[in-house]
């Protein structure tokens, strides 16, 4: 684009992160309404729309926002190309008229202009998270994709967040979601909210690649069942940690380890003969790694066998100077096994005088969930990492965060979306959204103003309104105002754009903010709902609109 005769130079940004999402990742509605309001000439008016969902999901009072950066690496590479306008054109009715097609190879998002709260930000119900200016045909095109970018995003980064939230800041949370994840997308999109919401690493691979997510993982039981016995390992030769000299029988150092074990008073009576399959296994992943040594240990039994045997094995290594990493239960009480496994550890290092062996890292997994973290800490435990799959990325306890898209202005004029269900009732205009912090420094209310009125200032008291409860108010004397909505995407207003944070940016704002709330927000059982409000100014124009807008009944 050519402005006062100099090319301007508008930044080059990729593509989302998986290409099938294009122009025609839409509903089929967005381009038939697209040439309804071309046939009626209304395809330029100036629309907005807010982004917003209306209940934070798994029961609880709070949602991080996930989803902002491929929106917008979405919209700065938005076009409909030849080949997506042949596809369009033979499904569309065969009355539509040319001029659209060519309209419609035209477009960008050029004229678009997209204000944001920040990726990673703990958001509430009815605030907008994003609001979307442009052209309304093309707006509305954006919608579909907008809410697929960012409702399953935001709904896996709160599940992290809230699977933190239980486990604790000193835990490892492990993300192994991907072979039970709603398709490859679902996964990748699983292992970055999670990151974001707080996880500290993935099993996925992929995700490591494309993110810089750290990477963590153990073995799995076919590593342990598919060895024998350890006569089956040929290459018993592990070099001292020092490089100093060699062991040349790493094997029978591990057997003469197990004996010690077995002959210790301490331990008489709790293990004899142990899965001669499993030592081998360990064994071998030992010689293969012997820095990164961690043991599933749950194959046979865990007391029996599997603790013996890592014990064997991490002393040996021992030998040789390495330090074993732990072990990981997959099964059976983890809280009981946990306990059993960190006093093995414990008797190990008394008895050997092996410093740190009781601090050996224990890792959980199995079908883990908010519930069974909160079981495990009731009845105590000593398990150091979760791991977890199914209930992080599925989103189990809940399928979908109901974010949706809503005209509020067109032309300049305010419009309302009424329902019977008055929390369905949308807000209308083009608003500013602020956050005001109290004394103790929580935020205290979010709060909704007409784009013209003055905004809240710091020491100055402002009644904040419930949006749709006449009786509901408070005066609020706010400490410190954070204006919420950003320029992440100018158009051409000329305004500056708000720069896309980092991966690990957005995960240190989400911590922060999660950080930063009342305690009575967080908790699991009755939360506090975090209050949300709107301007004097802006409720009686609601009210305004409203009585405007609904149709006065008649009774017969
Ligand atoms: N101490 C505990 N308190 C509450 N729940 C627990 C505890 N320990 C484990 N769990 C959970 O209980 C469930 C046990 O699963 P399940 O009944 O399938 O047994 P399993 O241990 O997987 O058995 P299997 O040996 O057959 O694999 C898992 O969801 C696990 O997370
Ligand atoms: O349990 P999740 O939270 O989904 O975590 C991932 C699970 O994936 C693996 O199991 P695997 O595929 O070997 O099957 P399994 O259920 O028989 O353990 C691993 O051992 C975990 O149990
Ligand atoms: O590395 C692991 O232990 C792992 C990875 C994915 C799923 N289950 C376990
Ligand atoms: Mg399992």
């Amino acid at each position: 684009m050519e402005i006062n005769g100099e090319m301007e130079q508008r930044p080059v940004i990729d593509g989302p992160t998986n290409p099938v999402v294009s122009s025609l990742l839409s509903d089929m509605y967005q381009f038939t309404m697209a040439y309804a309001y071309w046939k009626a000439g209304k395809h330029l008016e100036r629309a907005v729309f807010d982004l917003f969902f209306r209940k934070n999901p798994f029961g609880g009072e709070y949602t991080v926002f996930g989803g902002l950066g491929e929106c917008i690496h979405f919209i700065a590479n938005f076009k409909i190309t030849e080949d997506e306008i042949s596809f369009l054109r033979s499904t569309l009715p065969s009355s539509c008229e040319d001029g659209f097609f060519d309209y419609l190879r035209g477009i960008d998002c050029s004229d678009v202009e997209v204000y944001a709260i920040s990726e990673g930000s703990v958001v509430f119900p009815r605030i907008p998270l994003m609001r979307v200016e442009g052209p309304i045909a093309v707006v509305q095109l954006l919608e579909t994709p907008f809410l697929n970018l960012i409702n399953y995003a935001s709904l896996v980064a709160t599940n992290a967040a809230r699977h933190r939230f239980v486990a604790g800041k000193s835990k490892t949370l492990l993300e192994f979601g991907l072979r039970r994840a709603q398709g490859p997308d679902g996964a990748i999109s699983a292992s970055k909210y999670s990151y974001i919401g707080g996880f500290d690493a993935t099993s996925n691979v992929l995700a490591g690649k494309l993110f810089g997510i750290p990477l963590r993982g153990t073995h799995s039981h076919a590593f342990v069942s598919s060895f024998m016995s350890p006569d089956e390992i040929t290459a018993k030769t592990l070099p001292h940690s020092n490089g100093s000299d060699s062991c040349d029988d790493f094997v029978s150092l591990v057997q003469t380890w197990l004996s010690k074990l077995q002959s210790v008073e301490s331990f008489r009576g709790s293990f004899s003969e142990t899965s001669q399959s499993e030592l081998a296994a360990f064994t071998s992943y030992a010689l293969a790694f012997p820095n990164n040594f961690l043991a599933l240990v749950d194959t046979y039994d865990v007391i029996r066998s599997g603790l013996p045997n890592f014990c064997a094995v991490a002393l040996a290594l021992h030998d040789l100077g390495y330090k074993a990493n732990g072990i990981r239960l997959d099964s059976g009480d983890l809280a009981y096994l946990s306990v059993e496994a960190r006093k093995f550890f414990c008797a190990i290092e008394k008895e050997f005088q092996i410093p740190s062996f009781g601090r050996m890292a224990i890792t959980a997994s199995n079908d883990l969930n908010e519930e069974t973290l909160d079981a495990l800490n009731k009845q105590g435990h000593e398990v150091n990492a979760f791991g977890i799959g199914t209930h992080l990325v599925t989103c189990y306890a809940q399928a979908a965060l109901g974010c949706v898209f809503k005209l509020v202005e067109i032309n300049d004029q305010p419009r309302i979306k009424l329902s019977e269900d008055v929390t369905k009732v949308s807000i209308p205009c083009k608003k500013r959204c602020y956050r005001l912090y109290g004394r103790e420094g929580y935020p205290l209310v979010d709060i909704m103003t007409g784009e013209n009125e003055p905004p809240p200032k710091v020491a100055e008291r402002i009644l904040c309104r419930h949006p749709f409860n006449e009786s509901k108010r408070a005066y609020v004397v706010p400490q410190q105002v954070e204006e919420l909505l950003k320029c992440y995407w100018p158009g051409n207003s000329g305004k500056e754009r708000e720069p896309l944070p980092t991966l690990e940016k957005i995960r240190e704002k989400c911590i922060n903010h999660l950080n930063q709330m009342r305690p009575d927000h967080m908790r699991r059982l009755n939360p506090t709902p975090y209050k949300v409000s709107v301007s004097a100014q802006l409720y009686d124009f609601i009210h305004l609109l409203w009585l405007s807008e609904a149709p006065v009944g008649e009774l017969q």
